[in-house]
């Protein structure tokens, strides 16, 4: 197994008698494209900030690769709001960026139409989504090892998500790793390899995405009603949530079960009327969405 390349070993933040982060420990391996999600106010940015060294923990250290680090190895996407609005946005990048021409070539990568624009024209005079891929490029031009990624697709159009997505699974197979905090689905499902839930200043739950797809979930509607003692009588299933009347979210034990679902369902007297995979991000979102509702999970 191959070591971590980043260490957030027990930090703790508090902001005056509020605590932001208590104790939060969690590791990335090189190429790890970790999305980090939680509602509003979980501490998302403040433990982006903590990692990149813009804010200092009050307890707990950061490494990476085993030994403390120097702040130059981590990229924080810049937020549009700190574009010089009177410069273009040529002008911007070659101000604010560590490598320039790589950043003109992002902002071309993520959107070659617009990009004309983008480059000369004054960036007060820019949408918040063209700003948006200035703060982008300035960010993943820089050579790093970890990128962190604050609500990177906020005011991007699908062509731009689309065009991120690529270019981040393409920075990330050269051994590049991502923190991406986000609330949009979208993003996290096309790239992430894992997640981690933040929750009361804790990660509450972590998922590996590849693993998790050894034990798929099915969504499916009964035409009758079943109750989830019935569906866990059936030795391959793992799991039976209800989310709404006859409509389930089933996890089975192995994915080899799939092929049998059907046919082991019907011996048992249950017919069903829809039928589809769940990405186990999309299982993600629910939880999320309890969360955000200020249900327990
Ligand atoms: N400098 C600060 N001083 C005092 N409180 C702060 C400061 N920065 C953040 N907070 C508080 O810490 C909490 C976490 O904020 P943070 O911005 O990290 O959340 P977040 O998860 O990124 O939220 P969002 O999803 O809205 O971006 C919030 O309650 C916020 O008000």
């Amino acid at each position: 197994m191959s070591k971590p390349m980043l260490q957030v070993n027990q930090i703790s933040k508090d902001f005056a008698t509020y605590s932001v982060l208590k104790d939060i420990s969690f590791t990335i391996k090189r190429e790890d494209i970790y999305g980090l999600v939680g509602r509003n106010g979980s501490g998302k940015t403040t433990l982006l900030a903590i990692i990149c060294g813009l804010l200092k923990p009050d307890e707990g250290t950061i490494k990476i690769n085993g030994k403390s680090y120097d702040p130059k190895q981590i990229s924080m996407s810049f937020q549009p709001t700190s574009l010089y609005g009177y410069l273009t946005g040529k002008e911007n990048l070659y101000l604010l960026s560590t490598q320039p021409e790589k950043a003109i070539s992002i902002v071309k990568t993520l959107h070659p139409e617009q990009s004309s624009d983008v480059l000369n024209k004054k960036v007060r005079s820019l949408s918040y989504g063209q700003k948006q891929r200035l703060g982008l490029a300035i960010a993943l031009s820089k050579k790093a090892c970890l990128y962190l990624l604050d609500e990177p697709t906020n005011g991007l159009d699908v062509l731009s998500s689309e065009n991120l997505s690529t270019l981040i699974h393409d920075m990330a197979k050269k051994g590049s790793s991502f923190i991406i905090a986000s609330h949009e689905w979208g993003i996290i499902e096309a790239n992430c390899t894992r997640l981690g839930m933040i929750h009361e200043g804790q990660i509450i739950k972590e998922l590996h995405v590849h693993d998790s797809k050894d034990e798929p979930t099915v969504r499916i509607k009964t035409t009758k009603s079943v109750t989830k003692e019935q569906f866990m009588q059936i030795s391959i299933i793992k799991s039976a949530l209800e989310m709404s009347p006859s409509v389930w979210h089933i996890k089975l034990v192995s994915k080899q079960d799939i092929s049998t679902f059907h046919k082991i369902l019907t011996d048992k007297g249950i017919s069903i009327e829809e039928f589809m995979f769940i990405h186990p991000t999309r299982e993600w979102e629910w939880t999320y969405q309890q969360l955000s509702r200020g249900e327990s999970v």
